[in-house]
Formats: C-alpha cells, structure tokens, sequence
C-alpha cells in the first residue's frame, strides 16, 4: 500500500491535528446537515484548514488516523500509485448504519471525492458473514422527533454522496446485505458478491411492518426493473447470491475469498476507461433519478418523521427488534 503523498514521520506529527480536524468535520457536518444546506459548511471548513496555516492533511490521512480513535466504524486504505480507495467498514457487530456510522461514511466519501487522485472506491466489509445490516433499528426507535430528522437526513445524505460519486464505485458485498445495505450497494457502479448461500441481499422492510423511502424504489427500478422491483418490495424479499444474480441485483458472484481481488481487478478495467467521458455517461444515466429525489427530499423527511413516530410502527419495531435479540438467546 502506497505510503499517502507525505512521509510517516508527517503522518505521527500530524496525526493529532488530522484526528482534531475529524472530529470538527463530523460536528460541522451534523449542523450542516441539520441547517438542511448540504455540506457547503463542511466543505468550506475544510479548505479554510489550509488557509489559516493549519497543517491540511489529505483525506486518507484523516482516514487512515481514524484507525487509532476510540470508535472508528471506517478504516479506509489508499493507494496513491493506482489511485484506488478501499473503504472497509468495521461497526461491530453487523455494519448497522447508525447516525455515527453514516456520519463518518459521508465525511469519508466527501474527502476521497475531492481528492483529485482518487477515481475509484471499493467498499467492502470486516465484520464476518455481514457486509451491512441496514439501518440502526436502534435510530429509529424509541427517540425524539429532531433525532428521527437527524438520523433521516444522513441516510438521505448517504445515499446521495454514494450514488452521485464521480468516482467508480464497486461494492465488494463479503456477507449478507439487507435492507440499507441492499440499498448501499445498489447505490454504486458495480457488485460483486460471495458465493455462499447462507448470505441474503435485498428489501425486507414490508416484512417487519415499514417501507422502504420511494428514492430507494426509484432506484431499484433503474437497476432491476419495475416488476423485480414490486416483488421485492412488497414481498419483503431477501435473496439468495444465486437468485440476486438471476434479477440482476448483484453483477457477478465469486467465491468468498476472491471478492476483494475480483473488486480491484474490475475496478482496474472500469478505470481504463477515460474518466471525463465515464463520468459523464454515469451523469446522463443518474442525473433524472437524483433531481427528482433532490425535488422530494424535504416531503421524504416529513413522511418519515410522521410514519416512524407512529405508535403502530413503533410497536412493530420493538417486535422486529426483540425478535432479532431472542435469535441470539
Ligand atoms: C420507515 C423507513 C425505513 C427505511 C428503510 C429501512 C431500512 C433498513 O435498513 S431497516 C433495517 C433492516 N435490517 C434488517 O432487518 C437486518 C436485521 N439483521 C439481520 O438479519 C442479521 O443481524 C444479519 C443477517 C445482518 C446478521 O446475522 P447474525 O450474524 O446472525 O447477527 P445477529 O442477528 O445475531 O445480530 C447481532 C446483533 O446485531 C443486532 N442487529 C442486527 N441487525 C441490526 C440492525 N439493523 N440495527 C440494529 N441492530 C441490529 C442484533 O439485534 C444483535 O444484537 P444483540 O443480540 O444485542 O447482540
């Protein structure tokens, strides 16, 4: 792995201030969020880093320092010389994308994003046998409205950053992936999932009593179609690899231990594409499906602040959730 574009002795002396600057970026992108103008503040914070003689360190750096914090849910690895990021996710124990998670997530992807160097992120789990479980149960249960509306605003904002990314994405998918993670996924260039038929992708939402936002079946048409789509939905479906493969939620299946190698050998060929001309194509194809979700966002959160603080929903949820900590026990 390439050594980031300044040497380690930079890295240990600026190590604190990279950790610093994570930690301010995460408030900053929260208030942001909350003020509803996405990400201009984290991005102006961000290059008033260099002009007030602070040491600017780069975004895999901040990346990298993570690693050594208290709680860090990414650790993100890049390589400079083919200018590939793999972005591990490691939230024990099953990748659930909490208010935490997705904040550190769309800092990350912001920061690759203005990299220049950066074309291409693979995205991929540590956590055994589970790429995501989808959203925290946890942050929608139980809490008050203006967390309920934080909470929605990184998934909202999440699905944007990784869908609209300049950058090739591929989901190297190593372990189950319901639900948001379904949704992860989807959300990039190109899967590629492990062969193992004790792993299930897809929508189960309707199974445990909610609905999956109408951007989510927007884009799941765009990929599978409208009737794998209604099934799926609907039905609260939850595939096999084979039968992901079989309606195209997934592209290719590879035994467990080559998903990783598979996702950086095909990164390679996307990347020989020339970029301006991939990225405008990719623009042509997500453009219609993100400006019409743009133009719904604040109605999106007024639904689902009304249907998640439901007693009905509540009281499903709790069930949901029970029933998953019964499993263990
Ligand atoms: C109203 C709009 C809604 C928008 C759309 C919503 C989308 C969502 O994403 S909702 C979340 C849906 N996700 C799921 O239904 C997945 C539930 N989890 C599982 O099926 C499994 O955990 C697994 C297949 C992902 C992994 O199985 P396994 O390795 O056997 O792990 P456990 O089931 O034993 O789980 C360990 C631990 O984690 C807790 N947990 C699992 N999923 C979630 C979650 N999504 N959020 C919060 N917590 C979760 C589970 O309860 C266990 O907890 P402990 O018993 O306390 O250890």
């Amino acid at each position: 792995m390439d050594a980031y574009k300044s040497s380690v002795d930079f890295a240990e002396a600026t190590a604190f201030l990279s950790h610093a600057c994570y930690e301010q970026d995460k408030m900053a992108l929260r208030a942001t969020l909350k003020n509803k103008s996405i990400l201009s503040g984290l991005l102006s914070r961000l290059s008033s880093c260099s002009s007030h003689g602070r040491v600017c360190v780069s975004p895999v750096l901040v990346a990298q320092r993570r690693n050594n914090s208290t709680s860090p849910k990414l650790k993100v690895d890049f390589n400079q010389s083919t200018g590939v990021a793999v972005m591990h996710m490691q939230n024990p124990p099953v990748n659930s994308l909490s208010l935490g998670f997705l904040t550190e997530f769309c800092i990350a992807v912001e920061k690759l994003e203005m990299d220049k160097s950066c074309r291409g992120l693979i995205l991929t789990s540590s956590q055994p046998k589970v790429f995501s479980a989808g959203l925290d149960i946890m942050d929608m249960y139980g809490k008050k409205l203006e967390q309920y509306e934080e909470f929605w605003r990184a998934v909202q904002e999440m699905w944007l950053k990784l869908y609209s990314s300049n950058m090739v994405t591929i989901a190297a998918i190593n372990g189950s992936s319901p639900a948001g993670g379904c949704l992860m996924s989807l959300s990039c260039d190109y899967r590629i999932m492990a062969d193992n038929p004790r792993y299930s992708i897809g929508f189960n939402e309707t199974q445990f009593g909610i609905v999956v936002p109408v951007w989510c079946k927007e884009a799941m048409t765009t990929i599978v179609g409208h009737r794998n789509t209604e099934l799926t939905l609907e039905l609260g479906l939850l595939y096999n690899p084979s039968d992901a493969l079989k309606i195209g939620l997934v592209d290719q299946l590879v035994p467990e231990d080559q998903v990783l190698a598979t996702a950086t050998k095909t990164m390679t060929k996307w990347l020989a594409i020339p970029d301006h001309a991939r990225r405008i194509t990719k623009s042509m194809m997500r453009k219609p499906t993100i400006d019409k979700i743009m133009s719904i966002r604040e109605a999106d959160m007024q639904q689902y602040i009304s249907f998640i603080s439901k007693d009905s929903t509540q009281k499903m949820l709790g069930t949901y959730l029970e029933m998953l900590k019964k499993k263990r026990g």
